[in-house]
């Protein structure tokens, strides 16, 4: 096994906030004084006093006896936290229940809270009752809490040195606590190292004096290399989610244990570089450049998450060189994309837009001239994947006549009709809508020589890729009347925010329409992303599943059972999986599954594994050459 047990090491766990999620005294305040008109006040009050004691602002007896005084409870509340605190361990408690059993002798829980209610709850978890060590409350004959056993040395100022003295523990001593007082046992010399706790409070005074700070019980383990319920602690992977993608997202992964950082914006290169240094998964739409430069900067980036449809401002050929998944959303706005385009191709043909604003001028200009049904007319899409399939069917249904062209032979849907060439589609069509994806190859696919080719009055629309189209080129056609509308939703430069002007040789054209690249705005899309993408990432990270990534072998894996989960990522040579196999042999490894999947580029290879394997197993494997990224799961 890759793990040390825990002997000579004892470890010291502080309660409130720490082993649970909250402080047990202000839960049984709250509780105590249900129904009380002063219930906040007093509860905030004890909140108060409790900060100042764990932030070693106050003398920590003086602290107590305040708090007591302002309780009023008896042990009938006791009871009701009890059941109350069952649901508020701390996850990566929680998640270690096995380690904390396993390891029951030399784990200790040192706490200025009160035995009558941490009892039951650390017994649970695996602590054994005369390892913990805490305050016990003085009741009168009512039951009634009236004080604190002032015989206790927890009681009193420097109660935990007082009390881990007592103990005479050999070996090393670790100690686990959110607070001050859990920091003064390593200052005083008893113990050797102090972990600042930090995965439900993070109190900046205790974490500058700590040797280390932890998110969860799973980053302790892992730096002290002992079995625990996580391969890498979740706490350690950042998220930096760009370009304000849904809070659903931002939820998914919070909920999962990682730190998320969430920015409204796009960044550019040079702070992209410096933001994703120790980034493990980036979340971002269509502003952001994804380079080669960001990701040779990119030290620990495991995926990218586009929320959008198009992956063109990603390189994604250096993705998959240095094994970082890429996935996106490809059908979650297609449905938004298609119903922009046809309300402005009618919009557009009415000649609606020169209309209203004419009339926001206070001018009145009732004519039929120059409006048209689009019923009956030529539609010639550019493209027929998702988007141009979808607005094919729709299209249709309105009584208009459907073309495509498409690099690929696509099957038509319904009476759609495909055409040979793209001259053919824009020789032919009344009303020409771009559907196609942003590779660098369709830079300026139309051009001046393409605008040439329409149909004079043509209705022109583009919610693809602002690259596509030679603006200067399209502005001159609208200028001497070839395109009789147009609605561009793309540009070649995009605003980074929504604080940066905007530039166009297209602004103040007449029956124009203009919108800030929002053809998959929706509510309905933008949520749909937002659950979409940090599953496949989620899939991707917890199970190594890469089914829908853009760039990776696409492999569906069954959940890990009880096994280890081994995914190597390596570039795609002769030899490899041979040489992979080869050391298992050597090892005696045994395999419960085994996937391979390649593509152009790299090789994607997951083995389960029996938990019984050595250091130099995985040292070995690792040094296999060719190898890109490798990585464990359990
Ligand atoms: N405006 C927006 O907010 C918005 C929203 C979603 C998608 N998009 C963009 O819309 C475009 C289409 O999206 P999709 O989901 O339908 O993509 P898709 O990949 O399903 O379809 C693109 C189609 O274009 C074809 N194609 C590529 N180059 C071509 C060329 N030169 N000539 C003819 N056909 C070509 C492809 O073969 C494919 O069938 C993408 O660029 C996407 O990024 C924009
Ligand atoms: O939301 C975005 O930024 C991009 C929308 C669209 O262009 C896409 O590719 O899905």
């Amino acid at each position: 096994m890759l793990t040390q047990t825990l002997n000579p090491t004892h470890i010291v766990i502080d309660f409130d906030s720490t082993f649970t999620k909250v402080e047990g005294l202000d839960e049984l305040a709250h509780i105590a004084l249900a129904g009380h008109n002063d219930r906040e006040a007093i509860v905030q009050q004890i909140r108060e006093l409790t900060d100042k004691g764990m932030n070693g602002e106050m003398a920590f007896a003086e602290g107590l006896r305040r708090r007591i005084a302002l309780l009023s409870a008896d042990r009938s509340h006791i009871e009701l936290l009890v059941d109350y605190l069952r649901t508020k361990v701390s996850d990566s408690f929680l998640r270690n229940k096995t380690f904390i059993t396993d390891n029951a002798d030399h784990i200790y829980v040192v706490s200025s809270g009160f035995k009558e209610f941490i009892v039951p709850i650390v017994t649970e978890l695996g602590v054994r009752a005369d390892h913990v060590f805490a305050n016990e409350f003085v009741f009168d004959e009512e039951g009634r809490i009236i004080g604190v056993d002032e015989t206790n040395v927890l009681a009193s100022d420097g109660g935990k040195i007082k009390l881990l003295r007592t103990l005479n523990l050999t070996g090393d001593i670790y100690v686990i606590g959110d607070g001050y007082t859990d920091y003064e046992l390593r200052e005083s010399g008893l113990a050797n190292r102090f972990y600042a706790f930090t995965e439900n409070v993070n109190r900046p005074r205790v974490v500058q004096v700590a040797d280390h700070v932890s998110g969860s019980l799973d980053e302790f383990l892992y730096d002290n290399k002992l079995s625990r319920s996580q391969s890498y602690p979740k706490s350690r992977i950042k998220v930096l989610l760009l370009e304000n993608v849904h809070p659903a997202a931002v939820r998914a992964f919070e909920e999962e244990g990682f730190k998320v950082e969430f920015l409204k914006g796009a960044l550019d290169e040079d702070e992209l570089c410096e933001r994703i240094k120790d980034v493990s998964i980036i979340g971002i739409r269509s502003k952001t450049q994804i380079t080669k430069r960001v990701l040779e900067s990119a030290n620990r980036l495991m995926a990218i998450g586009a929320f959008c449809i198009g992956t063109n401002q990603i390189d994604l050929e250096t993705a998959t060189e240095r094994g970082v998944a890429v996935f996106n959303a490809p059908y979650s706005n297609t449905r938004s994309v298609v119903e922009l385009a046809i309300g402005e191709m009618i919009m557009l043909i009415r000649n609606i837009v020169p209309k209203s604003n004419a009339m926001h001028t206070g001018h009145w200009d009732k004519s039929a001239s120059g409006s048209y049904e689009i019923r009956g007319k030529k539609l010639g899409m550019v493209g027929y994947g998702s988007i141009g399939t979808q607005l094919s069917v729709v299209a249709e249904a309105l009584g208009m006549e459907v073309y495509f062209y498409d690099v690929v032979d696509k099957l038509a849907i319904g009476n759609a009709r495909k055409v040979r060439s793209l001259e053919e589609l824009l020789q032919i069509s009344d009303v020409i809508s771009l559907h196609v994806d942003g590779r660098k190859e369709n830079t300026v696919m139309i051009g001046k020589a393409e605008f040439d080719l329409m149909k004079d009055g043509v209705i022109f629309m583009n919610l693809s890729r602002g690259h596509v189209v030679d603006i200067a080129a399209m502005a001159e056609a609208i200028k001497s009347g070839k395109i009789a509308g147009a609605a561009v939703d793309v540009f070649p430069k995009e605003p980074k925010t929504n604080n940066e002007a905007f530039e166009s040789e297209l602004i103040g054209l007449s029956n124009v329409i203009l919108t800030p690249h929002i053809g998959g705005s929706t509510e309905e899309a933008q949520e749909n992303i937002g659950y979409y993408v940090p599953g496949k990432l989620l899939e991707y990270i917890n199970n190594g599943s890469t089914y829908g990534s853009v760039n990776f072998p696409e492999v569906q894996l069954p959940k890990l059972g009880d096994s280890h989960r081994l995914l190597h990522i390596h570039a795609n040579v002769p030899g490899v999986l041979a040489k992979l196999n080869s050391i298992f042999a050597k090892y005696e490894i045994n395999i419960s599954g085994q996937y391979l999947k390649t593509n152009e580029l790299i090789g994607y290879v997951i083995v389960d594994i029996s938990k019984k394997y050595s250091e130099e197993f995985i040292q070995e494997i690792k040094a296999v050459e060719g190898t890109i990224r490798f990585r464990m799961l359990y």
